[in-house]
């Protein structure tokens, strides 16, 4: 029989499932990342409960893409269980193992389509453990409840390091010198070798990389400018360039680190290498549709480009291995007998602390939305998060309704929760999808019942959940 502890948990598919809540394998509560984050969430020595919306072995979660063990440790301290592969997997072994998941990790490899997401029916919640989330519909997940967080700039110093690393590289031909040494090739030269001193460095996209980039080329003497469709203020001596062109016809480096959207497509092409200075050098760390490569190809044939660096690729291989060949990228071949251009398999954020950093923050927000409900760093659903109960808070509720953002659903809702003590409330719509969570208290396992059925017959239902 039902006891007042118990869960009332939604099936997307098949409606409601009781579910009874056994002692927690653990009974700690992860501490969301930020010291402020729990000075606005829980006041000063009250103890959160600790809401399950599972018997917490219930909850199946599957990790793709070798997410690093930081990551795994917090999901498997909550008792989730945890199955882990190394690699990415092609779309019909995802869609057989997403079918049970409640939860999906990836990094930036996995293509989370509405086709895979179609199949989905248990998913609650996706992580993606990197800063990119180009690789999910994010606009099917929202209408379908799925919240979807990332890591938004864990890795941006791992990134901006590479850069730098790379301009130096790419100005001494470092490449290219190691290479003939290891062939055996002794080539001392110093033409068209350069310091990196007094050069210019033009940044499109001045986020969270471009701006961390800024300030390390300026240590190293450079001169900054930047191009970005947003207003945004300089670090140290930067400038902004009203225009993509000014910034192309200035600079000695041209890096990118712009998000995948249909307006960056091939936005380095033949008429922007045209626009480039003769001798100039191009860097891509951002993704790979950013640059249209046989365009590069050409431009550093001719001597137009002296020398680039690419870490990502409009087709990149789920796994390591002996992949990349003109079979996953046409130009794969003319691309590596270029001279000066260094090739990296997307490591920009591939560092420990990057990795280390990313697994906790982006489980914690896991184990947060799972347990609570909290939205917060969703970058698809609307941000919603509210203080937790606490365990002198006995017989109290926490009530997700995921609803579509249509007329007329708070005052359905509300009477629906009429007749109970409503302790907290809030909602937040973000374009058709709207969430609202509330705190109900002195409530028994019928009551919970009846609210979570009530509500999920509502026609405006997403998703109903309600914690205990
Ligand atoms: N190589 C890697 O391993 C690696 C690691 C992390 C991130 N990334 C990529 O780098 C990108 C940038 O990361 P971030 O954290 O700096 O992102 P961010 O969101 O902080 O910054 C992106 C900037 O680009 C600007 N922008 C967007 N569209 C633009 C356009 N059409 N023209 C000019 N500017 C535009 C935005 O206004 C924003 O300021 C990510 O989207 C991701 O794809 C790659
Ligand atoms: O780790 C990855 O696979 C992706 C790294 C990077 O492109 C990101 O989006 O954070």
């Amino acid at each position: 029989m039902a006891t007042a502890r118990d869960i009332i948990a939604p099936s997307r598919n098949t409606g409601t499932v009781s579910y009874s809540l056994s002692v927690s394998p653990t009974t700690t509560f992860h501490s969301p990342p930020s010291k402020s984050f729990m000075a606005g969430a829980i006041p000063h020595r009250v103890v959160p409960k600790q809401l399950k919306p599972f018997n917490t072995e219930d909850i199946k979660i599957l990790l793709l893409e070798n997410v690093n063990q930081t990551g795994r440790d917090v999901l498997t301290a909550q008792g989730y269980q945890v199955e882990f592969l190394k690699t990415s997997l092609p779309e019909g072994q995802l869609i057989e193992k997403i079918r049970d998941a409640h939860v999906i990790g990836i990094r930036s490899k996995t293509k989370l389509t509405d086709k895979v997401l179609r199949e989905a029916k248990n998913l609650l919640v996706i992580g993606c453990f990197c800063i990119g989330t180009n690789q999910v519909d994010l606009d099917y997940a929202a209408k379908h409840g799925i919240a979807v967080f990332n890591s938004p700039f864990a890795n941006s110093r791992s990134v901006a390091e590479l850069v730098i690393a790379e301009i130096i590289a790419l100005a001494r031909q470092l490449g290219d010198r190691s290479n003939e040494l290891h062939r055996g090739i002794w080539n001392k030269v110093s033409a068209k070798c350069w310091e990196i001193r007094g050069k210019t460095l033009g940044i499109v996209g001045y986020g969270h990389i471009g701006s961390q980039l800024s300030v390390l080329a300026e240590a190293m003497g450079m001169s900054v400018i930047y191009y970005d469709i947003l207003t945004l203020m300089a670090m140290g001596s930067a400038k902004q360039v009203p225009n993509l062109d000014a910034l192309l016809q200035d600079a000695d480096f041209v890096t990118l680190h712009v998000p995948e959207t249909p307006e960056t497509k091939d936005m380095i092409s033949t008429k922007q290498f045209e626009k480039m200075k003769t001798g100039s050098y191009l860097i891509n760390a951002s993704r790979g549709t950013v640059v249209d490569i046989p365009a590069l190809i050409e431009a550093m044939r001719s001597g137009k480009v002296a020398g680039a660096a690419l870490d990502v690729y409009p087709n990149e291989p789920a796994a390591n291995g002996n992949y990349f060949n003109s079979q996953l990228n046409q130009w794969g071949e003319e691309l590596t007998s270029l001279s000066n251009i260094i090739l990296t398999p997307h490591i920009g954020g591939s560092t420990e602390e990057a990795q280390r950093a990313i697994g906790v923050e982006v489980s914690d927000a896991l184990v947060r939305y799972i347990n609570q409900g909290i939205t917060l760093g969703s970058v698809n659903l609307p941000e919603v998060t509210m203080r937790s109960i606490t365990l002198d808070e006995p017989n109290h509720a926490r009530v997700i309704y995921i609803h579509r953002n249509v007329p007329g659903v708070l005052r359905k809702v509300n009477e629906i929760l009429a007749e109970h003590n409503v302790d907290k409330q809030i909602s937040d719509s973000k374009g058709d999808t709207a969430y609202l969570m509330a705190d109900i208290s002195d409530v028994k396992t019928d009551d919970i019942k009846k609210i979570h059925d009530s509500l999920d017959s509502l026609p405006s239902r997403i998703v109903t959940r309600v914690l205990y």
